[in-house]
């Protein structure tokens, strides 16, 4: 913890530095000319529609795809598109879809995390010599460490495919931590978790970027990533429409239009818009034919059966529940939580 007012020395070191990153599948541009700063104790976003191009783009970042043009950079120094030597050099990821290796227990798929950390060979682990001993104790150490961080040291004996669907997720981040990065990439990290979870996650990430790691996350919860971020870059179409302060991106029209216009995932608010404006379009077709149609409400039969016998006031209520299927699905990803989601989210193909 620092408490220096000398804030005129502290130079902003750049972490990660993409140039000009382009990806291109056949006739297909995912990514087009894309440029990106992540410094030093930021915590950056990256928001876009379905298909813009983001994750698309953190696998260039991280070298499981070589970008048709450009470079990405790490502190400086050009990094070669090879997913162990990105991750040997700091950066580190999860990803949208959780890859934890479900049979192993919890600390020992955040010691598969800490192999690039460690310089015990083939040979040393195979005859488990006292290097090799001295290594592996340090490396539990150090992940039963990263447990206690992210709040699951209790369960480091339990098999990952036991954690209920959150603490999957907590258990990437701390399997990405255990490679001692200086920059970590999440790929949707809230994606699936009921909103407490979401609110430990936003913790959990602040927490690490006070442990001095700079974060670039990707998510589709506005709120999430408005609260969160020093800076958001929008990916539209795989080009950058803008990047800015959180204020700054929410407020742009053209983000507005892209992105923020459309119904989105997560979003808490479109069931209950979309119920309100229902509301109000049943409520005028009620007005409009009480208005143009006395006749019908002469009869008491007709005032009983008036569900049934009123045309407009049937007509209306048919296209809003058509607009709710979108935003509804989504809370079913959350509660439902635990191993049906992990599923249903192992079925993209991300
Ligand atoms: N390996 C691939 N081969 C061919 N096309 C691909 C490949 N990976 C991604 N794409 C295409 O690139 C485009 C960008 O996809 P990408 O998954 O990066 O978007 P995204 O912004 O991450 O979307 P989402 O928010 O839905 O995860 C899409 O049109 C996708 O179909």
């Amino acid at each position: 913890m620092t408490t220096t007012t000398d804030t005129t020395t502290t130079a902003t070191t750049t972490v990660l530095e993409a140039s000009g990153v382009t990806m291109r599948f056949g006739g297909l541009t995912a990514v087009k000319g894309v440029d990106l700063k992540v410094n030093a104790g930021e915590i950056v976003g990256l928001i876009g529609p379905n298909g813009a191009g983001k994750t698309t783009f953190f696998n260039c970042l991280t070298g499981l795809y070589v970008p048709t043009e450009g470079t990405v950079s790490y502190k400086g120094t050009v990094l070669p598109p090879k997913p162990h030597l990105v991750t040997s050099a700091g950066i580190a990821r999860t990803f949208q879809n959780i890859r934890l290796f479900h049979n192993m227990t919890v600390l020992e798929n955040v010691l598969v995390g800490r192999h690039t950390r460690t310089k015990e060979g083939l040979w040393s682990a195979l005859l488990r010599g006292p290097g090799f001993k001295k290594a592996e104790a340090a490396s539990e150490a150090r992940a039963m460490e990263l447990l206690e961080f992210i709040g699951l040291e209790k369960k480091a004996q339990h098999l990952a495919k036991n954690l209920p669907y959150g603490e999957q997720r907590k258990l990437e981040i701390a399997r990405a931590l255990a490679s001692d990065p200086g920059l970590i990439l999440l790929d949707e990290p809230t994606a699936g978790m009921n909103p407490q979870e979401t609110r430990a996650a936003e913790e959990l990430i602040f927490a690490i970027r006070d442990m001095g790691i700079a974060v670039l996350v990707i998510e589709h919860d506005m709120r999430f990533i408005f609260n969160l971020c020093d800076r958001v870059a929008c990916l539209v179409q795989g080009e950058k429409l803008i990047e800015g302060t959180a204020a700054e991106v929410q407020g742009d029209e053209r983000v507005i239009a892209a992105y923020l216009g459309e119904p989105f995932e997560g979003d808490p608010g479109a069931a209950e818009a979309a119920e309100v404006e229902a509301a109000e379009q049943n409520a005028a077709a009620g007005t409009e034919t009480a208005t143009e149609a006395p006749a019908a409400a002469e009869t008491d039969a007709a005032a009983d059966a008036e569900p049934d016998t009123d045309p407009a006031a049937d007509a209306e209520p048919a296209p809003a529940p058509a607009a709710e299927p979108a935003p509804a699905t989504e809370p079913a990803a959350g509660p439902a939580a635990d191993s049906d989601s992990t599923t249903s989210k192992d079925g993209e193909a991300k």
